[in-house]
């Protein structure tokens, strides 16, 4: 616990929603109570509702996630964008049996990331400093073998970006509208893989605007549908789009 009271503390939605990864979490929850504002990562007015708005906001994804790679064998998820670790460190600590990519390309937060990982014990997380670009110029070249594709696709300290393969899933949340997200997002997935995106309310109007931007970067069936975050709490919105 820290000296920081927020509404859902001792609440029991959170052990019914997080279950076993509750424990993790609440390391997470101290750690964003005490440093998250200072450090930027989460606004003022965001201290005393950091289980609801971020917490069990992301952790909303994680079904989506798990029925999207249940008939895969590499559970493999990319994060674009993670910033202070949404969704992607919450959704690491449920699925301990997904490999998480996060990728964020700001120091300071990818600094804390990492922090995150090692004071939580996650071991299903690695980090890349980097625009999801390079990330995607990384599963291009692994995809055909880097001959004739020019110079290996670095992070932003200029070390080798060790992706080897498309993922099963891509994740995010508050990072860009689809007109954008798409290209960010949808050259990183596998045939068959998905995009699960947590998005506000003009999710749907995201999709009809990005429509040319969705099928020219390979995603078909894009669709928004509600998202439980818990209890009695409101629900989310996520946009999925499939990969041709
Ligand atoms: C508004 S923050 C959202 C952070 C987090 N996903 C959340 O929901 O709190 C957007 C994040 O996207 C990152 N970002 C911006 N452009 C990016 C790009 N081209 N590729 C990957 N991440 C990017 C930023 O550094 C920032 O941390």
């Amino acid at each position: 616990m820290s000296d920081v009271h927020d509404e859902l503390d001792g609440s029991p939605i959170l052990e019914e929603v997080l279950g076993d990864a509750l424990d993790k979490l609440k390391v997470f929850h101290v750690k964003l109570a005490t440093e998250g504002e200072p450090r930027g990562l989460i606004g003022p007015r965001d201290v005393g509702i950091i289980w609801e708005r971020h917490i069990l906001n992301s952790a909303a994804i994680v079904p989506f996630v798990r029925e999207a790679t249940s008939k895969r064998q590499f559970k493999t998820v990319a994060d674009i964008g993670s910033g202070g670790g949404f969704p992607g460190i919450v959704a690491a600590a449920c699925l301990p049996d997904h490999r998480f990519t996060l990728v964020e390309p700001m120091e300071r937060r990818v600094e804390w990331l990492h922090e995150c990982v090692d004071e939580m014990g996650l071991e299903n997380v690695s980090i890349v400093r980097s625009r999801a670009d390079a990330v995607i110029a990384a599963v291009r070249g692994s995809k055909g073998g880097r001959k004739g594709r020019g110079a290996e696709p670095v992070d932003l300290d200029g070390n080798p970006i060790h992706v080897t393969h498309p993922f099963a899933v891509v994740t995010c949340r508050a990072v860009a509208p689809m007109t954008k997200l798409s290209g960010w997002t949808l050259p990183l997935l596998d045939k068959g893989g998905r995009l699960v995106a947590l998005k506000g309310r003009s999710a749907q109007d995201e999709i009809v605007k990005a429509a040319k931007e969705i099928s020219e970067n390979g995603g078909i069936h894009p669709r928004v549908v509600d998202a439980e975050v818990g209890p009695g709490l409101e629900s989310t919105h996520v946009l999925m789009v499939d990969k041709r």
